[in-house]
């Protein structure tokens, strides 16, 4: 159950406790109007009218009135449970009612840190939508791939709510003289935990230190008037300990909205790492102190949206891409409009699977090899990662986000945050690591109430890591693929005639396989993106981290059968070389490191 810890001064009349009672059993929504948060008439009306929000979340109802209170914030909610709303809303609703009224040469307000370059641009656009009515405020953005040139012309205008991703906003405070941030009253981190993991750490807290919001001793720059007018608040559906130390250096005695208020601190204290107090005063220990405890119990279960379906699917390596098209090609003949977002380990990886699932084709009905042929999957394929330009990353976000039927093939790129409508299902054809990345992939579908789908692929030797996912609370059924694959015709029998065939010598299975390497071997281009995607997979592999690793364990994969799933017909010959370099040279490398009698002598220098 969502918790609420402690509500601060809040410009809405409280609720009653039957009224919280019925949000409670009420699920998503809360019965209080937008209007009872205390927003602004206008600003109702336009979420209202033009947005179509006819009442808000129950985390929205919960985080508004504190965050118009004024108090720092720190908020765990499911994916899609509209947690950008929750910020954004306030922050409109205090900005367009400021004597004197907000104007551009007044520099930034609000600053929004978020992960990625595309839910610097969802923010953007919400944030856009929410100013409609209140043309003084103008919202702006700041991201990694852009021009800083260009940039940096919009920040001397002036933008009074940015939305950044973290290495170009370091870079404008460091470099962009005329960037006015002296006003500046609002810090948020959307997917707090996130920003962090990417590896921004450093710059999250050297952003801090140049805006002053730092609580610890570090911070140089800051005033008391400062520490008044500054409110910061932290989100994201997965909290974990590095969280922890974000929120002790940008937090002050924040409202915790959605943690877990049953567990007791010695439960909560075993899943977290050691505090971080060495940076903070003595008097702000006692602080601190609560303060840990609290965020200490964001580490428990995640929250994920209760209609959602999760499924995994055991399928030997050998076979992967098989039933990965086995099974798009079986959804998309049940019902054609629909939108399938497939999650993969590498940038490589992604554009192999791309061009297979774009450009294979086949025969239709058996043989598979006859002449007459067409694709095999019959629905537009987009792909993103981090390693596309930025120009076709935005076309392929907004392609995909418009479309009624589409596939797109990405890296955790768009794992996080973003908000794309009818996303009907998501595959997690390599398995995402850490749980929490688990659930902000599944997170975008069954968004705010919506249906929705996961599956999981998993090999026979990773069975374990459902384990690992319930440790986190998550649990998963089997995907019935039998069941998919007996309903494709094979040598014109129609399914219930026939006995069931084992997956690896069905031939369905053994044809698509022969169509896909037939295609591998023949087409140059799709030949190169195997062998790139095969050596990177293995890469990704074995960067799994602690425990992790005694799950994916790279010495349990056949090469061979990896190569397989990749419509190679034989492991690259390449990749065999590089590991024989490889091996040769850590042998070279131990043996030198063995204490011998020539290593008595003073090394060279
Ligand atoms: N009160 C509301 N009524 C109806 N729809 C809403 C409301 N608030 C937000 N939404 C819609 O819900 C969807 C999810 O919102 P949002 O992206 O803010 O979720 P989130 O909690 O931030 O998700 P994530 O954790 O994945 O980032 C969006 O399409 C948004 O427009």
């Amino acid at each position: 159950m969502a918790a609420k810890k402690k509500l601060g001064k809040s410009l809405a009349p409280a609720p009653t406790k039957a009224k919280e009672k019925q949000e409670d059993d009420e699920g998503l929504f809360s019965s209080r109007s937008f209007a009872d948060l205390g927003l602004h008439p206008t600003l109702c009306a336009h979420l209202q009218d033009k947005m179509g929000f006819q009442a808000p979340t129950r985390i929205q109802a919960q985080a508004i009135p504190v965050a118009m209170s004024g108090q720092h914030l720190l908020v765990k909610a499911a994916t899609g449970t509209g947690k950008t709303l929750a910020y954004l809303a306030p922050i409109v609703h205090l900005l367009q009612m400021r004597e004197p009224r907000v104007e551009r040469t007044h520099g930034t307000f609000a600053l929004v840190i978020v992960p990625t370059r595309e839910l610097c641009l969802q923010v953007y656009g919400i944030a856009q939508q929410l100013v409609h009515r209140f043309h003084w405020l103008v919202p702006g953005y700041v991201m990694g791939g852009e021009s800083r040139s260009k940039e940096k012309a919009r920040l001397r205008k002036g933008i009074s709510i940015l939305i950044a991703t973290p290495g170009r906003l370091l870079d404008h405070l460091q470099h962009t003289s005329s960037f006015v941030y002296s006003n500046l009253r609002w810090i948020v981190f959307d997917e707090a935990d996130s920003i962090l993991e990417l590896g921004f750490g450093k710059a999250v807290e050297d952003i801090l230190g140049l805006l002053g919001s730092r609580n610890d001793a570090s911070d140089q720059n800051k005033s008391k008037s400062d520490t008044l007018q500054r409110q910061n608040l932290l989100l994201s559906a997965t909290l974990n300990e590095k969280v922890n130390r974000l929120a002790n250096i940008s937090l002050k005695n924040p409202v915790l909205i959605g943690l877990d208020e049953q567990k007791k601190p010695s439960e909560r204290s075993s899943a977290l790492g050691k505090k971080h107090t060495s940076l903070l005063s003595d008097d702000e220990e006692e602080i601190l102190e609560k303060r840990n405890d609290i965020v200490e119990s964001a580490v428990d279960d995640f929250k994920l949206p209760a209609q959602l379906v999760q499924r995994y699917v055991k399928v030997s390596c050998g076979s992967r891409l098989v039933v990965l098209l086995t099974i798009l090609k079986s959804q998309f003949e049940r019902q054609v409009s629909q939108k399938v977002v497939v999650f993969l380990s590498t940038c490589d990886s992604v554009d192999f699977h791309h061009n297979v699932l774009s450009q294979l084709e086949w025969s239709r009905g058996l043989p598979l090899d006859t002449d007459k042929k067409q694709k095999f999957l019959n629905c537009k394929v987009f792909r993103l990662h981090g390693n596309m330009d930025q120009d076709d990353r935005k076309k392929s976000y907004l392609g995909f986000s418009l479309e009624k039927s589409a596939i797109l093939v990405c890296t955790d790129v768009a794992a996080r945050g973003l908000d794309i409508p009818k996303v009907k299902c998501i595959i997690q054809y390599d398995s995402p690591g850490e749980a929490s990345e688990y659930v902000h992939r599944v997170g975008r579908t069954a968004r705010i109430g919506e249906k929705g789908e996961a599956l999981l692929f998993l090999q026979p030797v990773e069975i374990d890591y459902l384990r690992d996912l319930e440790l986190h609370g998550v649990s998963l059924t089997e995907y019935p693929f039998q069941k998919v694959l007996d309903g494709f015709p094979v040598d014109g029998q129609k399914p219930l005639k026939r006995k069931p065939i084992s997956l690896d010598m069905h031939p369905w299975i053994l044809s698509v396989q022969r169509t896909l390497e037939n295609y591998v071997a023949s087409e140059a281009t799709a030949n190169k993106l195997a062998r790139d995607a095969f050596c990177s997979w293995l890469r990704a592999y074995t960067a799994h981290r602690g425990e992790l690793k005694k799950i994916f364990m790279v010495k349990k994969l056949h090469l061979g059968h990896v190569a397989k799933s990749f419509g190679l017909k034989e492991q690259p010959s390449l990749v065999g070389r590089a590991h024989q370099v490889q091996l040769k040279k850590r042998k070279k490398e131990q043996k030198h490191e063995r204490p011998t009698k020539r290593r008595k002598h003073p090394a060279k220098k």
